[in-house]
């Protein structure tokens, strides 16, 4: 799952000739109708031509139904996104369905006023012209605020039926048959429609959905063309209709796509772009997720870690005794449990400060890490009063250890700022008896052990070394 183009791309130049290859094919597709436009224009039976008014009149009103479809889920996607683009596609294309509606209506008056019936086609493909050139200029702007989306939307729709009259006007005016007039028309639109794709080419505008647009400018620039060839009826002029109809159709499936996805044409990813992002996403989710396990193992560190010594806290010290008290039963083999304190520490506090008293914990700490083996645990019960549990020892070898200890401090200066402070400890040993005993008589008997050996005058271990159970 985790290979992709982007991660394991091998050799840069097959990929850079794959996505020349692939701009390649979009620029044959957008400029495939030139061919069939330039066929058509050279073999054309000039005397043949399809002259059917009630399939015109049924294939403009599928137009005409699809282009308020698409112009309200255009503006459906709008009003959702804000996104200015948008609001001039939908403009297009509601501008486009109300300005050529009247072509198909007309189409019986053809005979009678051929005008009429022509000179819808060509406004309604310059409005739809002008504003998808709009609609690229507003490319990349920022969102309308979402009380603005709502308006002018009325005026617009006034405006497109005004137009509608005005075409009327002038259908039944002496200009109406003068060929510049609908040339100048379609010329128009194709200059907007290749001006429009210039436009994108130098902005270098990418994404998937500005694809789609550019190829559908461009087809609807060649059915324009289509249009100037073509003479009403001839097989041209059905040309140019069908490669206008592709140029919708396409246009609508980004509109649909848009409208599935983010609701914005401008924010809908290629395949390489999405993996791309997918990709980085997962890069930053494993990086998180290490984070957070190193953050994890760092609290359980920490809140199982006496801070000042970095010895096992009390709870933690606890705990770990109960895992091995219960081991050792299993196994069968014993324990033993040191409970050492340090010896006046209270006059170290006194003379020396309370700092100084931390500094020496520390270094008692450390001390004792020097004498222990690995699996032994160091615990700080609390103020000066520490524990060591060793596994798997007799309580000859625990008196040893401690005697080890209690010897390694005698002998330690600690330097604490100018002054140099000694202290010694005493300690308390005692071993569980694996069959009978709980961890609470061990640390009962081993607790009474450390008294005694304050008692007996500190610096001591309780029983001695080599002296068996002392009671
Ligand atoms: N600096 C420092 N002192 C502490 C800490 N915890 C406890 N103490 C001090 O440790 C001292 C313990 O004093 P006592 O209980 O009288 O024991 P002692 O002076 O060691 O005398 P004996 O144990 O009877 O030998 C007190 O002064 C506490 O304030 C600590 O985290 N840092």
């Amino acid at each position: 799952m985790n290979q992709t183009r982007h991660s394991d791309s091998p050799a840069p130049a097959l990929t850079r000739f794959v996505t020349g290859y692939a701009r390649l094919l979009a620029g044959i597709l957008a400029l495939a109708p030139l061919l069939a436009v330039a066929y058509i224009h050279y073999q054309q039976d000039p005397v043949r031509v399809f002259e059917h008014h009630s399939f015109h009149v049924g294939a403009i009103g599928i137009a005409i139904l699809l282009g308020a479809f698409i112009s309200y889920v255009t503006w459906r996607c709008y009003m959702a996104s804000g996104e200015r683009l948008l609001r001039w596609l939908a403009l297009g294309l509601l501008g486009f369905t109300l300005v050529y509606a009247p072509h198909g209506f007309l189409t019986h008056f053809a005979a009678d006023n051929p005008w009429l019936f022509l000179l819808y086609g060509p406004v309604s493909r310059l409005i739809m012209a002008a504003c998808f050139l709009i609609a690229l200029l507003h490319y990349g702007d920022a969102a309308d605020a979402p009380e603005r989306r709502a308006r002018g939307w009325g005026a617009a729709l006034a405006g497109f039926l005004v137009l509608d009259a005005l075409v009327a006007l002038v259908a039944v005016s002496p200009w109406r048959a003068a060929p510049a007039l609908r040339l100048t028309l379609e010329y128009l639109a194709i200059a907007m429609y290749v001006a429009g794709v210039g436009w994108m080419l130098l902005r270098r505008v990418r994404g998937s959905l500005m694809g789609l647009y550019a190829i559908a400018m461009l087809w609807f620039a060649q059915s324009s063309w289509a249009f100037t060839l073509g003479l009403p009826w001839n097989h041209q002029w059905w040309l140019a209709h069908l490669v206008f109809a592709a140029g919708f159709l396409l246009l609508s499936y980004g509109v649909v796509q848009a409208y599935l996805t983010t609701g914005s044409f401008t924010r809908i990813y290629s395949q390489a772009e999405l993996m791309a992002q997918i990709l980085a996403q997962k890069r930053r989710a494993e990086r998180a997720m290490v984070e957070l396990q190193q953050a994890n193992s760092d609290l359980t560190r920490l809140a199982a870690t006496d801070a000042l010594t970095g010895a096992a806290n009390r709870r933690e010290f606890m705990s770990r005794l109960e895992q091995e008290a219960a081991r050792a039963r299993r196994g069968e083999q014993t324990l033993s449990l040191l409970m050492f304190d340090l010896d006046h520490f209270k006059v170290v506090n006194d003379e020396h400060g309370h700092q100084a008293g931390d500094e020496v914990l520390k270094v008692v700490a450390d001390l004792a890490r020097e004498v222990l083996r690995p699996s032994d645990v160091l615990g700080r019960l609390g103020g000066e009063e520490f524990a060591v549990l060793l596994p798997a020892a007799e309580l000859d070898l625990a008196c040893q250890v401690a005697e080890r200890l209690r010897q390694r401090l005698e002998r330690e200066v600690i330097r604490v700022g100018d002054a140099q402070v000694r202290i010694t400890l005493s300690v308390g040993v005692d071993q569980l008896c694996p069959d009978a005993d709980s961890v609470r008589d061990l640390i009962q008997r081993t607790d009474t052990r450390l008294y005694r050996a304050k008692e007996a005058g500190r610096n001591r271990v309780e029983p001695e070394p080599g002296g068996g159970r002392g009671d």
